[in-house]
C-alpha cells in the first residue's frame, strides 16, 4: 500500500482548530486501508517563536523539505504584535514558501449552490462561480532587496520596500496559468499595474510571449485595480486570473467573500516538478489567517482547510477519486445546512468547527458505504 510523509504545521489561533479537523480525514482515509499516510506534526508562526524565539527551526524546513507534503493551519497573532520583524509569524511561513521553490499558488474560488444566499453579492451573480487565481508565490514586493528601514540624517526614518520580477519568474508562472485554463474554460486573465510599475510592464510582455504557446487559451491583459472592481462586478467573466505575490494576495481575499467566508477558500503551493522523480514540493493552506477575533472558541470554518486537504489528494498524491470524495462530502454537508456562523444566514441555527468536521466525516462513510 503506498505511504505518503505528510507534515502538519497547525500554527497559532484557529490553525491548531482546523487542521484538527484534516486530521479526522487522515485518519478516515488511512482506517479505509487503501493509503496510509506517516503523519508528523510540528511548531510553526509564534507556537515556534515561543518555543525557540524562531517562527521555523532549521528542523522543521528539514522536515518540511522531506515531506511529501505540508499542511499548514495559519500563523499570527496580536500576541506577537511586538516581536522583532525577521522573526515575527508569518515569517516562518515566507521562510518555507521560499525555501521549498512554492512559486505557484493556486487559489480556486468556488461557490456552492447551497451557499449562494451567503455570497457578498446576489445569486445571480455567483451562482456557479468556478474560478481561480494563480499567485506568483516567491517573488515580488515580498522577498524583493533592498527591504529596510533607514534612518535619515535629518532624523526622519524612510522604509523601503522592493518589487522585483524577473522573465525566468513571470514565465513560470504564466506556464501554470496557461496549462490551467486549458483543463478548465480556456480563459486567462493577466492582473498587473503596467501603467505605473516597470514590473508591470515587464509582465504584461512576458506573459503575451507565453501565449504564443498557448493559441488555444484567450488572453485577456487587465490592470489590477480594475480586476478588483470586476470580481465584485461580475465574477464568473473570470476563469484563470494570473498575477503577482501582493495582488494575489489581495485579489484572493476579495474572491473569498463572493463563495461566502474567507473561511471557504483553500490553496495549494506547488514548486516546479522534478525532471527526474516528476515529484513536486507542496504546501497546502486556507487563504485565511489565524483569526484573533474567533481563536480558541469552536467557531472557525474549517472547510477551508479541509479544501485544501482535498488538494494535497488530487496535486500531491494523485488519489483524484479521493479528492473529489472530499469535495462531494464538503458540497452534501453545506446542502444539508450545515453552517459555522460565517457562513450562515442571520439568525440561522449555526454549528462549531467540530460539527462541522464531525459532519464531512458521516457524509465520508455515507458516500462510500
Ligand atoms: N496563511 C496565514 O497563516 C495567514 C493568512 C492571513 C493572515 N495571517 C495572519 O493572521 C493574523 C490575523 O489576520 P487578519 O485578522 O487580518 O486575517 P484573518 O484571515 O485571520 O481574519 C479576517 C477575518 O476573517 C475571519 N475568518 C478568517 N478565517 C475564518 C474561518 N476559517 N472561519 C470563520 N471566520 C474566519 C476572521 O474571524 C476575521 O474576522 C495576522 O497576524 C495575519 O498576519 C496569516
Ligand atoms: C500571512 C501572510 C504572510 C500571507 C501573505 O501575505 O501571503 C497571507 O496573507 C496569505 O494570504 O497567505
Ligand atoms: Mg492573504
Amino acid at each position: 500500500m503506498t505511504s505518503y510523509n505528510l507534515l502538519i504545521l497547525p500554527g497559532d489561533g484557529i490553525g491548531p482548530e482546523v487542521a484538527g479537523e484534516v486530521e479526522k480525514l487522515v485518519a478516515w482515509f488511512s482506517n479505509r486501508g487503501t493509503v496510509r499516510f506517516e503523519v508528523e506534526k510540528d511548531l510553526v508562526g509564534g507556537a515556534a517563536y515561543d518555543a525557540s524565539g524562531l517562527p521555523i527551526t532549521d528542523e522543521t524546513m528539514q522536515r518540511a523539505l522531506s515531506a511529501d507534503a505540508v499542511l499548514f493551519g495559519a500563523v499570527g497573532g496580536p500576541k506577537w504584535d511586538g516581536v522583532a520583524y525577521d522573526v515575527r509569524p508569518e515569517a516562518g511561513l515566507l521562510r518555507l514558501r521560499k525555501d521549498l521553490g512554492l512559486f505557484a499558488n493556486l487559489r480556486p474560488a468556488i461557490c456552492y449552490p447551497a451557499l449562494a444566499e451567503a455570497s457578498a453579492l446576489k445569486r445571480e451573480y455567483v451562482d456557479g462561480l468556478n474560478l481561480v487565481i494563480v499567485r506568483e508565490l516567491t517573488g515580488g514586493v515580498y522577498f524583493g532587496e533592498p527591504k529596510e528601514v533607514v534612518t535619515l540624517e535629518n532624523g526622519e526614518k524612510r522604509a523601503v520596500d522592493t518589487q522585483i520580477y524577473t522573465t525566468h519568474e513571470i514565465e513560470r508562472i504564466a506556464r501554470v496559468a496557461f496549462e490551467l485554463a486549458r483543463r478548465r474554460q480556456g480563459r486567462v486573465a493577466s492582473a498587473e499595474k503596467r501603467n505605473v510599475m516597470k514590473t508591470g510592464v515587464l509582465w504584461h510582455q512576458v506573459v503575451s510571449e507565453v501565449h504564443k504557446d498557448y493559441p488555444d487559451v484567450a488572453l485577456e491583459h487587465i490592470l489590477a485595480d480594475n480586476c478588483g472592481m470586476q470580481l465584485v462586478r461580475n465574477p464568473k467573466q473570470f476563469d484563470v486570473i494570473v498575477t503577482d505575490n501582493l495582488f494575489g494576495d489581495l485579489l484572493s481575499d476579495v474572491a473569498a467573500m463572493l463563495t461566502g467566508s474567507l473561511g471557504m477558500l483553500p490553496s495549494a503551493s506547488l514548486g516546479a516538478e522534478d525532471l527526474v522523480t516528476g515529484k513536486r514540493r507542496a504546501l497546502y493552506e486556507p487563504v485565511h489567517g489565524s483569526a484573533p477575533d474567533i481563536a480558541g472558541q469552536g467557531l472557525a470554518n474549517p472547510l477551508a482547510m479541509i479544501g485544501s486537504f482535498a488538494m494535497a489528494l488530487r496535486y500531491s498524491f494523485g488519489l483524484v477519486q479521493e479528492a473529489d470524495l472530499v469535495e462531494k462530502a464538503v458540497a452534501n454537508v453545506l446542502a444539508a445546512g450545515v453552517r459555522t456562523k460565517d457562513i450562515a444566514a442571520p439568525g440561522a441555527p449555526t454549528v462549531g468547527t467540530a460539527e462541522v468536521g464531525d459532519a464531512v466525516i458521516r457524509e465520508l462513510d455515507a458516500l462510500t458505504q
